[in-house]
């Protein structure tokens, strides 16, 4: 039987559902109005301001879930990147997101975002809010394949910063940048196992912390007043000395969302500021677990730079993305739930 759309009034959304170590990515192909602004920043300020409901639509309940994650393809004021993007997930609109730029990076060679594929790698550059990440995709057989990316520079932000946490006291933490900016703990010191403890043990605590580094830390980056948020809390095994050992971590990012995937940007953030504490050499490699999924990525710092005063580094994470499934999503004008909902 062909696939109909059922009867509708107003526009059809379709999109391609990918995942990337189990986090969903929900492409946007179409439907979206023309989103304004001269940048890929101010882009994103104008989706927030204008079209959230469509974020809604396409990432809440029934269409999708509390933890879904979607990315919406605009054109980049970068002469040099092939695409631009805005990330979406269940609070709002993030600035980068690497499991995403590893769907992407497949993504835009299959449906030929890119002139001529290269093998065995075709470079994508990929325009986040952050700024330019440049993904490398394996390309052979005319199959694209894992996909590895160099970050924005990354950068510690600050380190042992003490803050108190509602329901745990005083707790001190690193705050670092991969594009976001992430509170990094052990989970040990809420008695946590990334690997064992309940997903819900383990939200529970990484919000406490983000909440009370949100109220009680003032960030900002040298480039952007809009880069300068907290997106989310890392816990992790504490492994943090460089070894040929696998470290676990989990990311609750946005509004307790659970990262399924070990955190493109969170593996950024993780490794520069490994390197900023001597913890690891430039091109060390190491393999990053999430806690949640078992899934992994490689990551390593490739290069030292600057971001503003910050002495950064250019991190290298690589993993592979999946295709799910396409799906073309209608509204029915008398659905009083079309627009979405979130079970908490
Ligand atoms: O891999 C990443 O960087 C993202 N995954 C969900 C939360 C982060 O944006």
């Amino acid at each position: 039987m062909e696939m109909q759309l059922p009867p509708h009034e107003g526009v059809e959304l379709s999109v391609v559902d990918m995942h990337t170590g189990g986090e969903p990515l929900r492409v946007i192909l179409s439907g979206y109005p023309e989103v304004k602004g001269d940048s890929v920043l101010s882009k994103r300020r104008y989706v927030r301001e204008h079209l959230d409901h469509l974020r809604r639509v396409l990432m809440y309940e029934p269409r999708g879930h509390y933890d879904m994650y979607g990315a919406l393809i605009v054109d980049s004021e970068l002469p040099e990147a092939d695409l631009g993007v805005l990330f979406m997930h269940n609070e709002g609109y993030s600035t980068m997101c690497g499991h995403a730029v590893i769907a992407l990076g497949r993504f835009a060679v299959d449906y030929k975002l890119v002139k001529e594929p290269q093998s065995p790698e075709t470079q994508v550059n990929i325009h986040c809010p952050c700024g330019l990440v440049k993904a490398f995709v394996e390309y052979s057989g005319g199959k694209t394949g894992g996909v590895r990316f160099l970050s924005v520079p990354a950068f510690a932000f600050a380190t042992d910063v003490t803050v108190t946490v509602e329901g745990f006291g005083e707790v001190t933490l690193d705050i670092s940048y991969g594009g976001a900016f992430y509170a990094f703990v052990n989970a040990q010191r809420f008695g946590l196992d990334v690997t064992k403890s309940r997903t819900r043990d383990l939200v529970d605590a990484a919000t406490a912390v983000t909440n009370a580094v949100k109220s009680q830390v003032k960030l900002h980056h040298p480039t952007s007043d809009d880069l300068a948020f907290l997106y989310g809390t890392i816990l992790t095994d504490g492994k943090d000395n460089y070894s040929s050992e696998v470290t676990a971590n989990i990311c609750v990012f946005a509004e307790a969302q659970v990262d399924r995937s070990p955190t493109g940007s969170g593996v950024t953030a993780r490794v520069a500021l490994q390197y900023h504490k001597g913890l690891i050499q430039l091109n060390q490699s190491r393999t990053f677990q999430s806690g949640s999924t078992g899934s992994q990525f490689t990551g390593k710092a490739v290069k030292e730079t600057e971001c503003g005063d910050f002495k950064a580094v250019v991190v290298e994470v690589a993993g592979r993305a999946f295709y799910t499934g396409v799906s073309r999503f209608v509204q029915e004008p008398d659905d009083k739930l079309t627009h979405g909902f979130l079970l908490k």
